[in-house]
């Protein structure tokens, strides 16, 4: 059968001269030059021990009695001495390592990218090397090599030594500037990374005894490490073990005993945008979003403050006895005996785990709540029963001291600044007091729930400010939607940086309902765009769109540009849900449950998290909660589907939940001067020309009023026109109220008021004049225009 298929190969094809290598010629060629590579590198090597043994040899090479000491024996002497003496010393080993490169380019058919860069550079740090050993070390000829040495000498005899000096000091700037991506900004930041390791390193050390607790019972969380587990880079799962000798020689047995066949491969075709892609590349490297402010500088730890004790806490060994102490008679009393007792210090609370003497009911220290919290005199404890993943019962107990737990110091932690996400927020620290860094990208959206003055703000400004402190302009943009018109101004300086407006509007920042309207219905015509281009370019997410378009793989003339993430904020959603109803909670719906893929995330905040504001559809697409103090268990329900929101101690102490489990965190706090200082460098730097603009929306109530048709009006017109005229105040959100009308509707009938002669023009913030002094009026009015 083999020799059959030998006799059909198509031979005229194969005889057409070709530069092509086909696959099996590639794999040939390939291991050729690895072995190649490996012989010059052997050779090489061991020439520098044996050069001055072997060099008589050299003019007996055709004498096959004499043997040289080099590992390859008279070839390895001759080429090592080829390249090393009479050529450029140990600076030829780049040349094997080039070699070996290209050889498994080929081997593994990876293609040609980025392959002939390697050898200018390969080249260049040949020279380099070469010259520069000469210069610093002419008494070894064998490192500089005789080019070295000559170019040394011909060099000199021009510039001087300290002019050689000078060329190569030039030369080696060339290579860290263009090869390695050197800058000035770039060192400094190295430095100041390094300088502020080593002062958390000194604060962590600072602080550390104060929280050590010597007692035998109580344990600080700090001891107990957790093995860490090997995740693969690629599946983020536990490494698989290799599979075992047996069944390794089992595959291959099997295989042994198949049939020989010849299996023709056909060379990989590759396709045009592949081949057009990767010259681009080669010629200008990877698209680089970042490059039209390119000089941009991100915001320096230096602009927050420190706040408080630094990061230190201040929990003292005498609270901790005496809260043990209360909690184990407190429990005594109740007959509920305690086997173990640890203490975890946290910067606002403490939790004390208890193991319960065997046969004890968990309900039964669950219903303690009370009698606890009254023992202990404190407000805020909050029972876990049992901790889930534990075998323990979680008492938190507030710290009479809270720690300030300081947006800097989350900021400069290295779980933040090692984060490998995409959109990173570091809310703050946990009760064991590790800062808790979430990637909002996964989350995908977010609802956050506290009454007032609990830390909300603060909360929104966390995050904002970590995105800041971590994204470039062209990654991210935000829309800000701010109905209490005082919370989110600061971020007007960043509108040309990070802010995304409608083409319309003059401010970025949203304060007006109805725009927020537009808004929503433009950012779902966007997700549509979007989705389209993901359709276009075969990729299933935004990362992967991004990654193929940097890659030049996505061609800008058919519509496909760079996708930063947008971030939709909005500050008070009650308010907004109360005036729009459903106009708003319909898109807010959509984009919660489709945008997830093409980057689009919500974070919505509210005072009230009642069922009403919080309806089940919108809680259904927010798996993400994060909840500040509230006022009743029910609003505590509504947001997080448990209790203990109303336990908080406020001032930032949060739960937050992701799905199940509800982590207990102090939120990190950033004061409004440090978000001014943040946004006023990130402003003063240069900026695009314009807020990132969205898709443009025309909305139902955007035509102009003149041309309502009589019988076009509103069904609720006549209704409409005697509450207005009743009241003498032309409003649109009076009409909403009386006659409980969506807020699209209600613009729309005032536009036909307005059409009738019934009220004035829009003038602004202020209510329209109505010109029809009363009902008889309006009553002839509507007469007359009937005749
Ligand atoms: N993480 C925190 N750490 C320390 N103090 C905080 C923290 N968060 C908030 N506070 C304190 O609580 C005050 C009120 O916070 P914030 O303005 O964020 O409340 P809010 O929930 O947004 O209120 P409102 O809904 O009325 O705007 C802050 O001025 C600050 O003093």
């Amino acid at each position: 059968m083999a020799k059959k298929k030998k006799k059909s190969k198509p031979t005229s094809s194969k005889k057409s001269v070709s530069f092509r290598l086909s696959k099996q010629n590639k794999v040939i060629f390939g291991s050729l030059l690895i072995l190649l590579s490996l012989a010059l590198f052997f050779s090489f090597i061991s020439f520098y021990f044996t050069w001055q043994d072997d060099q008589s040899l050299l003019s007996e090479f055709r004498d096959r009695n004499a043997t040289a000491k080099n590992l390859l024996n008279k070839f390895g002497a001759a080429v090592s001495h080829f390249f090393m003496y009479r050529g450029f010393g140990i600076a030829s080993l780049i040349f094997p390592y080039l070699l070996c490169i290209t050889g498994l380019h080929l081997f593994l058919s990876i293609g040609k990218n980025g392959l002939l860069r390697k050898w200018i550079w390969g080249l260049v740090f040949v020279i380099w090397i070469s010259i520069a050993m000469g210069f610093f070390a002419s008494e070894m000829p064998l490192l500089g090599g005789l080019v070295g040495y000559e170019m040394n000498d011909f060099l000199q005899d021009y510039t001087g030594k300290i002019g050689v000096f000078l060329l190569l000091l030039f030369g080696l700037t060339i290579i860290m500037v263009r090869l390695f991506k050197f800058t000035p900004e770039g060192v400094a930041e190295f430095f100041n990374r390094k300088k502020s390791a080593v002062k958390n390193e000194f604060n962590k050390e600072q602080s550390s005894p104060a929280a050590t607790v010597e007692s035998e019972d109580l344990t600080t969380s700090a001891e107990e490490e957790e093995t860490p587990v090997v995740l693969d880079p690629y599946t983020h799962k536990e490494n698989i073990p290799p599979l075992s000798p047996e069944t390794q020689t089992e595959v291959k047995d099997e295989a042994d005993d198949d049939l020989e066949m010849e299996v023709e491969t056909v060379a990989e075709e590759k396709e045009e945008t592949d081949l057009l892609s990767d010259k681009l590349v080669e010629d200008f490297g990877e698209f680089d979003p970042t490059l039209e402010l390119g000089n941009y500088k991100f915001p320096p730890l230096d602009l927050l403050e420190q706040h408080g004790s630094g990061g230190g806490i201040t929990i003292n060994q005498e609270e901790l006895e005496e809260n043990k102490n209360r909690i184990v008679d407190t429990l005594k009393n109740y007959k509920i005996g305690i086997a173990q007792i640890k203490a975890t210090i946290g910067p606002t609370v403490t939790l004390y785990e208890i193991v319960p003497e065997a046969g004890v009911r968990i309900s039964k220290i669950k219903n303690l709540e009370d009698d606890i919290a009254l023992s202990l005199a404190a407000l805020g404890i909050r029972i876990i029963a049992p901790i889930p993943g534990k075998g323990t019962i979680g008492i938190e107990v507030p710290n009479k001291n809270a720690t300030t737990v300081s947006m800097r110091s989350v900021i400069a932690s290295s779980k933040f600044q090692k984060a490998e996400m995409q959109l990173p927020i570091a809310f703050g620290k946990t009760i064991s007091n590790e800062t808790f860094v979430v990637d909002l990208a996964k989350m995908p959206h977010m609802l956050m729930a506290g009454a007032t003055g609990q830390g909300k703000s603060v909360g929104l400004n966390a995050v904002l400010t970590s995105l800041l402190y971590k994204k470039h302009p062209a990654e991210v943009k935000f829309i800000l939607v701010d109905p209490k018109k005082v919370e989110l101004t600061l971020y007007n300086k960043i509108e040309r940086h990070f802010l995304a407006k409608l083409p319309d509007s003059e401010e970025a920042i949203i304060t007006d309902n109805t725009k927020v309207i537009n808004t929503l219905n433009s950012l779902c015509i966007e997700m549509d765009n979007r989705y389209e281009l993901l359709k276009l370019a075969m990729v299933r997410n935004i990362k992967e769109y991004n990654t193929k378009f940097k890659a030049r793989k996505l061609n800008p003339n058919d519509g496909h540009k760079f996708l930063p993430y947008i971030i939709l904020v909005i500050d008070e959603f009650a308010d907004l849900i109360m005036t729009a109803g459903k106009e708003v909670e319909t898109p807010i719906a959509r984009l919660a449950q489709l945008a997830r893929a093409i980057g689009i995330h919500l974070i919505i905040a509210t005072q009230r998290p009642s069922v009403n504001v919080i309806t089940g559809i919108i809680k259904a697409n927010f798996p993400a909660r994060i909840a500040f103090r509230v006022t009743s268990k029910i609003d505590s329900r509504t947001i997080l589907d448990a209790q203990g929101a109303d336990q908080l101690i406020g001032r930032g102490d949060m739960l937050f939940t992701q799905g199940n489990d509800v982590t207990r965190l102090q939120c990190a706090f950033v004061d409004t001067p440090e978000v001014a200082k943040i946004t006023e460098y990130i402003g003063s730097q240069r900026a695009y020309p314009d807020a990132h603009l969205l898709p443009e929306y025309v909305g139902e109530d955007s035509g102009t009023s003149i041309d309502y048709e009589i019988a076009d009006r509103d069904a609720m017109f006549r209704e409409a026109a005697e509450v207005i005229v009743t009241a003498q105040q032309g409003s649109a959100s009076l009409i909403q109220r009386k006659l409980k009308l969506g807020y699209n509707r209600a613009g729309r009938i005032i536009d036909q008021l307005e059409a009738a002669g019934i009220v004035g023009p829009f003038e602004g913030s202020k209510a329209r004049q109505v010109l029809v002094t009363d009902l008889y009026a309006l009553e002839q009015l509507l007469e007359n225009e009937t005749k």
